[in-house]
């Protein structure tokens, strides 16, 4: 199934990648999903499909062939999604379960937002519905090592942080993935933090192991809105004192703003 995306970057510095890239240490412990059905058409409970079976969620659409009118819904909230892929039967056709690879949202747009310090953001030109599927965060998946090694260069020279951790449990096992969109990335790389966010971050799992990171509307978000999450997992963000020198002063703006950017202490 082709992505559509033909986004690309303002900056010379920026190089715009669809999908994520691995570094050489992280492309040795790629493997192929297990996970892929055999239904002859589209993808649904009477098919039995496997990887619906398998997934935390389900998509509900208006028109089968149209990303745009899909809706996510959760059936286990503690379970990635599982989109049906390449190895399955129904790999060159919209099944029902397939929206994540299609590519990004049409009508988000990327410019410097109201209050300049924020720098860029997206913004949508058209309304999306609660459940809509946004973007993906596309960027390098690095090793947990080069990850804290960016974050504090980052951080020294006061640059912006693009690195997101993606943090999953299997039984004992905790297992972390890094993105890094900072020079090969998507429209994702431009979302900003809210305190009061009109999205969430979804886990998917698409063609193999790696997880990949979807961005999906929270709330019904009007045009003109700033797309935005929350950069924190609340129990977390919390853990460095307010009056840290080193952390961002948070400018979303909502009236339940917690004063600063979350500091995500799985990176340092
Ligand atoms: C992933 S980037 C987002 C895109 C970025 N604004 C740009 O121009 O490329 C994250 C950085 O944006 C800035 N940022 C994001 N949300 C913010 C907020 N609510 N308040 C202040 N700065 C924010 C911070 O500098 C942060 O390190």
């Amino acid at each position: 199934m082709d992505c559509i995306d033909d986004y690309t970057h303002k900056s010379l510095n920026v190089m715009y990648f669809s999908k994520c890239i691995p570094t050489k240490e992280i492309q040795d412990t790629i493997k192929p999903s297990n996970v892929f059905c055999d239904c002859p058409g589209i993808c649904n409970k009477e098919s039995n499909c496997s990887c619906m079976r398998h997934s935390g969620t389900a998509y509900q659409f208006g028109d089968i062939n149209d990303s745009e009118t899909y809706v996510l819904s959760y059936k286990n909230k503690n379970r990635p999604t599982y989109e049906c892929n390449d190895q399955c039967q129904c790999k060159n056709s919209f099944c029902g379960n397939k929206l994540v690879q299609c590519g990004p949202r049409k009508g988000l747009k990327v410019r410097v937002c109201d209050d300049e310090r924020k720098g860029e953001g997206i913004f949508t030109e058209r309304l999306i519905n609660s459940g809509n599927f946004v973007c993906e965060y596309v960027g390098e998946i690095i090793s947990e090592k080069e990850a804290s090694t960016r974050f504090k260069i980052n951080a020294k020279h006061k640059r912006m942080n693009y690195i997101f951790c993606i943090d999953e449990y299997f039984g004992e096992n905790n297992i972390k993935t890094f993105i890094d969109p900072t020079v090969y990335g998507n429209i994702g790389r431009y979302i900003n933090h809210s305190c009061d966010p009109n999205c969430i971050m979804v886990i998917s799992r698409i063609q193999d192991n790696i997880p990949v990171l979807a961005l999906f509307a929270s709330k019904d978000i009007e045009i003109g809105q700033e797309i935005c999450y929350d950069y924190g997992i609340a129990d977390r963000s919390e853990v460095l004192k307010d009056d840290d020198v080193d952390r961002t002063k948070c400018l979303c703006r909502s009236s339940n703003c917690r004063g600063f950017l979350p500091c995500d202490t799985r990176i340092i």
